[in-house]
C-alpha cells in the first residue's frame, strides 16, 4: 500500500530531525515541503506571524482548529511557558495518527492535547470534558467553511473573555470571506489584518486576527 504524503513528511522528520526539538521539527517539515512535496502547513512566513501573535497573547489555554500534520502546533507550543497547554482539534483520523508521532517526536507532548474529532462536536465538550475555563488563544486553520460557525459556537460555550486573540489562517486563499464579514462587522471583535502568502508558493494569503472585546 503506498504511503501519504503525511506519512511522507513524518518519515523525513524522523529521519532528518533532532528529537526532542521542535524548531528542528518546523524547520525539517518546511524543508520537505519547500524542496519535495507542497502541503498545508501554516508555513514560515505566516509562522512568524503566528510566532508574534502567540507571544503577545502568552496564552495560559490555547485551543487549533485543524491539527494536520501537526506543524503548527509543535510551532506554537515550544512558546508556551510552563504549565500552560494547547489544545488541538483534528478530523481527519490519517492526519491525527500522524499528527501524534509529530508532536511526540519534537518532545512537546505533555504541553499539548490533540482532540480527534468535529470541531462543532469537541468545542462544547471543552469546559466539562477537558475542564477549560476560558480561552486565552485560538488559531483557526481547519476549514474556511467552519471559521464563523466555530467563531458563534466559542461564544455560545462561554469560552471567550475580554482579550481574548483569534488568528485566522487562509483568509485569502483559499478565502474566507463571511469570516472576515463577521469579525469586522461585529462591535465584538477588535480586527488587524496581516498580508502575507500561502506557505511554499508565491501566491498572497494573509492572517486576521480576531481580538474579543466582551
Ligand atoms: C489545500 C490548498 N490548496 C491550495 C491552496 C491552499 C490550500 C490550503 C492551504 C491552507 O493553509 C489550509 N489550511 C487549513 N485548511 C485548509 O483546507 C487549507 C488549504
Ligand atoms: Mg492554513
Amino acid at each position: 500500500m503506498n504511503q501519504s504524503k503525511e506519512q511522507r513528511i513524518l518519515n523525513f522528520v524522523l529521519q532528518n530531525a533532532v528529537r526532542g526539538d521542535p524548531c528542528s521539527v518546523v524547520d525539517t517539515i518546511d524543508k520537505y515541503c519547500s524542496q519535495k512535496e507542497w502541503a498545508m502547513n501554516v508555513g514560515d512566513e505566516k509562522g512568524k506571524i503566528l510566532d508574534k501573535t502567540v507571544q503577545e497573547a502568552n496564552p495560559s489555554v490555547a485551543l487549533e482548529l485543524g491539527t494536520y500534520c501537526g506543524y503548527s502546533a509543535v510551532r506554537i507550543s515550544r512558546l508556551l511557558k510552563a504549565g500552560s497547554r494547547l489544545l488541538t482539534v483534528e478530523f481527519n483520523p490519517e492526519f491525527a495518527a500522524i499528527a501524534k508521532q509529530m508532536i511526540e517526536f519534537a518532545g512537546v507532548q505533555d504541553k499539548v492535547k490533540l482532540l480527534e474529532g468535529p470541531s462543532e462536536e469537541i468545542i462544547p465538550q471543552l469546559k466539562k470534558k477537558y475542564e477549560v475555563d476560558t480561552l486565552d488563544f485560538v488559531f483557526l486553520d481547519h476549514w474556511k467553511d467552519r471559521y464563523t460557525p466555530d467563531t458563534i459556537l466559542l461564544q455560545e460555550c462561554n469560552l471567550l473573555r475580554k482579550g481574548s486573540v483569534l488568528l485566522a489562517d487562509n483568509i485569502i486563499f483559499p478565502g474566507a470571506p463571511d469570516f472576515l464579514n463577521y469579525v469586522r462587522k461585529s462591535p465584538h471583535f477588535q480586527c488587524t489584518n496581516y498580508p502575507s502568502h500561502l506557505e511554499y508558493m508565491q501566491v498572497e494569503d494573509a492572517m486576521e486576527k480576531a481580538v474579543f472585546l466582551g
